[in-house]
C-alpha cells in the first residue's frame, strides 16, 4: 500500500471515531468520499476533542471575523474568559477522568447560559471564552454574571457519582466601535480582568470599565465612515444607519 493510500485510511479511521459519516470507502476514492474527508478533516481542525466545543483555531478566526462585522455595524461585542477556580486539585485528588468530566459539564454550562449566536469556545486546558456578538454595555455586566452563575450552580458528577462543586472566575472586556482595537489587544485586556477575578477572590466576574458607553449622532457618523475629514456626509446615514440598541 502506498503511503497515500496509508494516510487516506487514517484519515478515514480518525473521522469515524469522531461520528463523522462518511460515503462508503472506495478504491480509488470517489471524488464524493475524498470531498467528504476533506470537509470532515477540516471540521475536525477546528473542534475540542474532549467537549466538541470550537477549538481556539476556530475561535480566533471566528472572534476576528465579529470584531470585523461589529465595528462596521457599528455593534458592541462582549468578549468573556472563563477560567475554572482550583482545577488543578480536581485532577489530583479525583484523577484526570474527573478532570475531564468537570470540563464537560462545564462546557454544556456555558452553552446553556448563553444565545444561540453567542459562541463558547474551550481555548486549552481550564480556559473557556465566550463571544457575544451584540450586547448593550450597561447589560454586559448581567450577561458576565449570569454565564458565571451557570458554571457555579452545576455540580460535576463524578465518574464514580459524587457531586463535585465546581466555580469559575470570568474576565471580560467590550469592544465598542469606539475603541480601536486587534484580537490580541481584547484578548489581553479580557486576560487581565480575569486575573483581577482570580486575585480578588475567585468565583467572580471582573469587567474592564468602559470609559463611554454612548456616542453623539455626529460621532458615530464618523466612526462609521459617514463623513469625510471636513464634516460632509459621503452617504446618506439615516437610509445606512444600523439598528444599534
Ligand atoms: N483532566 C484534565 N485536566 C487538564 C486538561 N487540560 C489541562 N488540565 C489541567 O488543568 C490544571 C490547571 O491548573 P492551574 O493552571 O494551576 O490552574 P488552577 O488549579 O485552576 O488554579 P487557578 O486558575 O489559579 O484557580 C492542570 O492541572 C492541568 O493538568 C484536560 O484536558 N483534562
Amino acid at each position: 500500500m502506498d503511503s497515500s493510500a496509508l494516510q487516506l485510511d487514517q484519515a478515514r479511521s480518525l473521522l469515524r471515531q469522531a461520528g463523522v459519516a462518511l460515503p462508503a470507502a472506495h478504491d480509488p476514492p470517489t471524488a464524493q468520499e475524498v470531498q467528504a474527508i476533506i470537509d470532515g478533516l477540516c471540521l475536525l481542525s477546528q473542534r475540542d476533542a474532549l467537549t466538541g466545543l470550537p477549538n481556539r483555531r476556530a475561535f480566533e478566526a471566528r472572534a476576528r471575523q465579529e470584531l470585523d462585522r461589529a465595528s462596521r455595524a457599528g455593534e458592541t461585542p462582549l468578549l468573556l474568559l472563563v477560567d475554572l477556580d482550583h482545577f488543578k486539585m480536581v485532577n489530583d485528588r479525583h484523577g484526570h477522568a474527573a478532570g475531564d468530566a468537570v470540563l464537560r459539564t462545564v462546557a454544556q454550562a456555558l452553552q446553556r447560559s448563553v444565545r444561540p449566536m453567542d459562541t463558547v469556545a474551550r481555548l486549552g486546558g481550564e480556559e473557556f471564552a465566550v463571544l457575544l456578538p451584540h450586547v448593550s454595555p450597561p447589560r454586559a455586566a448581567a450577561l458576565a454574571e449570569r454565564v458565571r452563575a451557570a458554571v457555579a450552580a452545576e455540580p460535576v458528577t463524578l465518574p464514580d457519582g459524587r457531586l463535585l462543586p465546581v466555580t469559575a472566575s470570568v474576565g471580560g472586556a467590550l469592544a465598542p466601535p469606539w475603541v480601536r482595537t486587534n484580537l490580541e489587544h481584547w484578548l489581553e485586556r479580557a486576560d487581565r480582568q480575569l486575573y483581577a477575578a482570580k486575585a480578588g477572590g475567585r468565583n467572580r466576574v471582573s469587567l474592564e470599565g468602559v470609559a463611554h458607553t454612548e456616542v453623539s449622532a455626529e460621532e458615530k457618523n464618523w466612526l462609521l465612515g459617514w463623513m469625510d475629514g471636513d464634516g460632509r456626509m459621503i452617504a446618506d446615514a439615516a437610509e445606512a444607519e444600523p439598528d444599534v440598541t
